[in-house]
This record gives C-alpha cells, structure tokens and sequence, in this order.
C-alpha cells in the first residue's frame, strides 16, 4: 500500500434511508472477458464476444492484442458494425485473428490479466512488444511468467527484475513443453501459459512447484473456456497429477460467446442487501460458474442473508442480521474486501483466512482494509495471512481507496449504514465497473 496524494475527488457514499430492494443488472465478467479475447486473439477462426464487459482492464486488454495486429470491431448487433475504437459502447466484440506482430506496446495499467496473460501472446508474434503499465504493476509479481517464457523458449528483457517493464522479443513461435514455476502469489501465472499453450509447438505441462495455489477457480474457468475452444487439457481433476496441467498443441476454435455477469461485481449490491435487511435480484445469474463470486451464495447466507436462484436471476434477501464469519478465502481472494466491509458491520467478529498474497492485489489489501475500517472507528488487525475483524460502532471518514476498485465498492457499503463515509477516487471502480456511481444510486432509487 503506497501513500495517497492528500485529497483527490471525494464521493459522499450515499446513506440508505431504508432498506434497498432493488433489481441490478451487473455487466460481464472481467476474468471471462479478457480469458475470451485472448483465445478468440489465438483461435483459426474469427470468434463472438458477447455482452463483454467494456472497463478500464479489457479494454487495456483488447487494446494490447489490437496493438499486435488482432481485428477487434465493437457492434451493437451481429450485423452493424459502429465502431473499431474504444469510445463506443459496444453489445458484442467481434475478434478477427491474424498474424501477430511486433513492434507493439501494451499498455497493462494495473490489469493482472494483462500483465500476465499477454507476455505469452507476445512470444508468438513476430518482433518485439514492450509492455509497460502503471507504477503498481511495476511491483505486482511477474516473475513466474517471465521465467517460464524464458524456460520455453522466449527471448526477454526486463533489465532482471522479474517485473515490469519489460520487452518480449517475439520469434513467431515457441517451443513450449514442460515448465515448473512457483504460482503461490498468483493463479494468473499458470492461467496465462495455460491460454497461450494450444499455440505453443509442443503445447505445455506446467508444474506449479511453490507453496499453496490461490484462485483455484480461476484456473478451472481457464481450462473450461480452453476446452471450450476445442483444446485438449488434462489437469488434476481430469485424473492427473496434482499440481499438474497439460495442454496439446493445436488449433483453436473461433467460438460466440454470451459472458456471464461479473459475479464478484454484483458483491457489493448483494452485501447492500445484507447489511440494510433488503432485497437484490442480479438477473442472469448462471446456474453452473467457475467464477468465484458464486461462493457469495454460501458465505453471504452465513452471514446472514438467504438467496433463490429463480427465474428472475439470484434472489438475495437479509434478514436484517448481520453476522461474522470464519472462512478460508484462498480460493476466492478476490471477495475479501467486499466480506471485510460486512464484518465490520457484524454482530460478531470475524477471521478471513488464506488471502497472504492479497499484499501484492492492486493495492496491499490487507493493509488498507486494516488502515481505512480502523480510521473510521473499526478494530481490524492483520495476521500473517489474513485478517481479524471485531465490529465496533463506525463513524464517518474519509476512506482511501489506493486505486484499488474494490477498496472503492467496499466503503460504499460501509456508508449505506455508517452516515458521513466520503470515498476517495470512487472512479477507480473502472477498472471492473465503470457505471458504480449511477449503478448504487439507481440500486438506492435516486
Ligand atoms: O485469473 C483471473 O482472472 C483472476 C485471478 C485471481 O488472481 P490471483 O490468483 O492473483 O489472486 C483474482 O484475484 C483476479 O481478480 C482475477
Ligand atoms: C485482483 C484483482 O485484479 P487483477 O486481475 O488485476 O489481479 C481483482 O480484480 O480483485
């Protein structure tokens, strides 16, 4: 966690004045989203994105694959073509494949997919691509894909840091084969090998060799949507060894895709529910996911809330009881922040297990959450790999956000019961959701 500027641009978090029933319609998910550019980017034939989620990360997505020569055309239908830029708001992504080509710069902002899941893509284009990004993703983990690159083949220059910035010096293609890295600070190392392997000339056989694997089920939703696309994985659900994941070499499908509601986007609507006694419906909500946020249903219902899945989507109701919770989050890092805002607003207190390598998220999570609930009146303290949550009255505050989108929603939960919450740069929720302001009003009926 770095130190804020004093002062950037204050939200005043709107105060629910009664309980919110709402119905709220949370756009596509990040993680499919960009796992889908990058494979339609990859794929024999041109493929279909739709109701992609249009933020700061895909769109810093689709911009480095356009950088290396990949067609993407935003439509409004399947048959009206409207624009090729990023201004205009777009119902489907239509991805042309092509060769890929250097020389390229990718902008990866704070974008771990990005960072991680394009340095792959970058070995198999023709010439150099310089990657290069905010000042946190200079101190984000890399060095598993960088290694591993080097390991099967690719030629690059990160002047040996391990991190950004940095240069792929693509040669049109890779080796591949079997690879060991340490992906205990991130999933997203393995993910991102996994995605490029159909296209590497042996494919790949990642061993991750470190300490536990957070994320799991962003791993499965890597593999889901590879196999989607025709390519072949054995993993260690599929009957192989643990810790082990193999791809074959080939083609990969051109396919149309209808992406999922951001799941962990619809977090914070949910927990507004939860913490005012409400109601939220978030239509769409799959009945069969590999995104994390699914989890919500459990770990919010043992906060307190009950939920239907109905015709009309994910019913989520609380029963004006908010509970604390012991949960190991490792699987599911992503929802701490959002389950650390409710804690603080609980009848009991709270321990959130397995999350170490939040440290290294967008921001040091654990630091912030413990810095922010504390200055509003909250009694959080830090353990060597999570966080202990004891619930105390709150008070209004500012709450910083470190450019951290999920920093953002969750004092915005905290304000809906917690009168004078002033949230700072609540415009770092474009990151994953650029409408969060207007989404919360409409949810709160202003
Ligand atoms: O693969 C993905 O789409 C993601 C994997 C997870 O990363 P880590 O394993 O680094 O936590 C998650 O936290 C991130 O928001 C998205
Ligand atoms: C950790 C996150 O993002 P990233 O994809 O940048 O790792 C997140 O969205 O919570």
């Amino acid at each position: 966690m770095t130190e804020n500027p004093a002062h950037i641009d204050l939200w005043p978090a709107p105060h629910a004045s009664a309980a919110v029933d709402a119905t709220v319609h949370v756009p596509g998910s990040k993680s499919v989203t960009n796992r889908a550019l990058v494979l339609a980017s990859l794929a024999a034939d041109p493929g279909w994105l739709r109701r992609p989620l249009r933020s700061r990360d895909t769109l810093l997505m689709a911009g480095g694959l356009r950088a290396m020569g990949v067609g993407i055309e935003e439509t409004v239908s399947s048959s009206s073509t409207v624009s090729r830029g990023p201004a205009a708001s777009g119902e489907a992504w239509r991805v042309i494949p092509s060769g890929l080509q250097g020389p390229a710069t990718v902008d990866v902002g704070n974008a771990g997919t990005v960072m991680r899941f394009l340095p792959p893509v970058a070995a198999l284009a023709d010439g150099p691509v310089r990657f290069d990004g905010d000042p946190r993703s200079y101190e984000r983990p890399l060095n598993g894909v960088i290694d591993a690159l080097r390991a099967l083949g690719a030629r690059i220059d990160d002047d040996g840091r391990g991190a950004l910035p940095m240069t792929v010096f693509g040669g049109g293609a890779l080796d591949g084969g079997p690879v060991e890295i340490d992906a205990s600070s991130s999933s997203q190392f393995v993910s991102a090998l996994l995605l490029s392997a159909p296209r590497f000339n042996q494919g790949v056989e990642v061993r991750h060799v470190g300490s536990a694997l957070p994320s799991m089920p962003h791993i499965r939703m890597t593999v889901d949507m590879l196999r989607n696309a025709g390519a072949q994985v054995d993993t260690p659900e599929s009957g192989g060894e643990p810790n082990v994941w193999r791809v074959t070499p080939g083609a990969l499908l051109g396919v149309d895709l209808t992406i999922e509601p951001d799941l962990s986007n619809a977090q914070p609507f949910l927990a507004a529910a939860l913490v005012t006694g409400g109601r939220v419906v978030i239509p769409d909500w799959p009945e069969r996911t590999t995104q994390p946020g699914d989890r919500l249903r459990e770990l919010f219902t043992e906060m307190g809330g009950s939920c239907e899945l109905t015709d009309q989507g994910l019913v989520f109701t609380g029963s004006g009881s908010v509970h604390g919770i012991d949960a190991d989050l490792s699987e599911v890092g992503e929802l701490t922040p959002g389950i650390a805002a409710v804690a603080a607003l609980a009848d009991s207190p709270s321990t959130l297990r397995g999350v170490a390598h939040l440290r290294l998220h967008e921001t040091d999570r654990l630091a912030a959450l413990t810095k922010e609930i504390n200055e509003l009146g909250g009694d959080v303290t830090e353990t060597a790999d999570g966080l202990h949550i004891r619930p105390r009255p709150l008070h209004g505050g500012v709450f910083h956000t470190y450019d951290d989108h999920r920093m953002a929603t969750a004092g915005a939960v905290i304000g809906l019961v917690v009168e004078g919450v002033e949230i700072e740069n609540v415009a770092t929720t474009a990151k994953t959701l650029p409408d969060f302001p207007d989404m919360w009003a409409g949810m709160l009926g202003n």
